[in-house]
């Protein structure tokens, strides 16, 4: 008996300094790595849990009607509040951008697809935009060559992308690509899916770190043309410097150039203002590549 006494006490105690040395790690992580916690809790049970919360739905509200699917997902997240999204507040403003094109958009690339929320979104403008109804039905849209590229690493993902987009009647013009995108990017200009100067809009919302790159490889394979819209989540939390310091600067001397502007979003459940940059391509520049 006292064995196990002068055992236990001490177990005791590293068992209570491990924790709030665990927990001590945890801190400086979440406040020097917001990132990191993002990407944990956005693991596979709250995925689940997303796919629970659309099947629960009545299929004849959320079927080929890609608006209230995004109203469902915005919903689930809104509850389960880890969700890394485009919200429907952002997609709007983006929405506003491309309605005031001069020539209507017909080629989305989007960087990062995640359970394909804001694909759902560039799916729906550009059915609007070519006269379907923006739900998955009508318009000429796929004919007119109309198509979102979409690039997510996580095969997973991948999966439950498809998913939704199928559900909401999009899969005949949005298309989900398994892998980095900046090598997708590049794998569908070599198969001649993608012809030079032909994207309207490129979509960054991978991890901020590959925005400037993932941006430098479309201005290497002159898919852009003057007036193409780069649009970038989330440039101030966590943030993208490098990237606004190159749109900011008007890109590089002698080569694409461009106009941008911030625009900030305030969602109900996040509160506080959040960044999406908003650039304009205003020439072409004479390729380095
Ligand atoms: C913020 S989420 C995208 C959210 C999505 N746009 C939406 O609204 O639902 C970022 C996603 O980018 C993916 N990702 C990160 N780096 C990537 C890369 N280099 N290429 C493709 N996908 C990447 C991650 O796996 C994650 O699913």
């Amino acid at each position: 008996m006292p064995i196990s006494t002068a055992r236990t006490k001490p177990n005791k105690m590293l068992f209570f300094q491990a924790l709030i040395a665990g927990a001590f790690a945890i801190g400086i992580i979440a406040v020097f790595f917001p990132n990191i916690l993002t990407t944990i809790s956005s693991s596979t049970p709250n995925l689940a849990r997303l796919r629970s919360h659309i099947s629960a739905q009545p299929p004849a509200a959320i079927k080929n009607n890609p608006w209230a699917l995004m109203a469902q997902i915005e919903e689930y997240a809104d509850k389960a509040g880890h969700l890394m999204i485009f919200r429907r507040a952002k997609l709007d403003i983006a929405h506003g951008a491309l309605r005031s094109m001069s020539q209507p958009p017909r080629v989305v690339l989007e960087f990062g697809t995640y359970v394909g929320m804001s694909a759902l979104g560039w799916g729906a403008i550009l059915k609007e935009i070519h006269g379907g109804d923006g739900m998955g039905v009508g318009g000429a849209v796929k004919e007119e060559g109309c198509r979102v590229y979409t690039f997510e690493k996580d095969a997973e993902l991948v999966r439950m992308a498809r998913e939704v987009i199928e559900l909401a009647g999009l899969s005949d013009i949005v298309t989900v690509i398994e892998g980095t995108a900046g090598e997708g990017v590049r794998g569908l200009v070599a198969e001649g899916e993608i012809q030079p100067g032909s994207v309207d809009m490129v979509f960054l919302d991978h991890w901020e770190k590959y925005y400037l790159p993932d941006l430098r490889v479309c201005e290497e394979l002159g898919v852009l043309r003057m007036g193409s819209l780069v649009v970038a989540d989330n440039t101030d939390k966590p943030g993208a410097p490098r990237y606004l310091e190159y749109v900011r600067a008007g890109g590089e001397d002698g080569g694409v150039r461009y106009e941008t502007k911030t625009y900030q979003s305030v969602t109900k459940r996040l509160g506080a203002p959040s960044a999406v940059e908003i650039s304009t391509v205003v020439d072409l520049g004479v390729s380095r590549f």
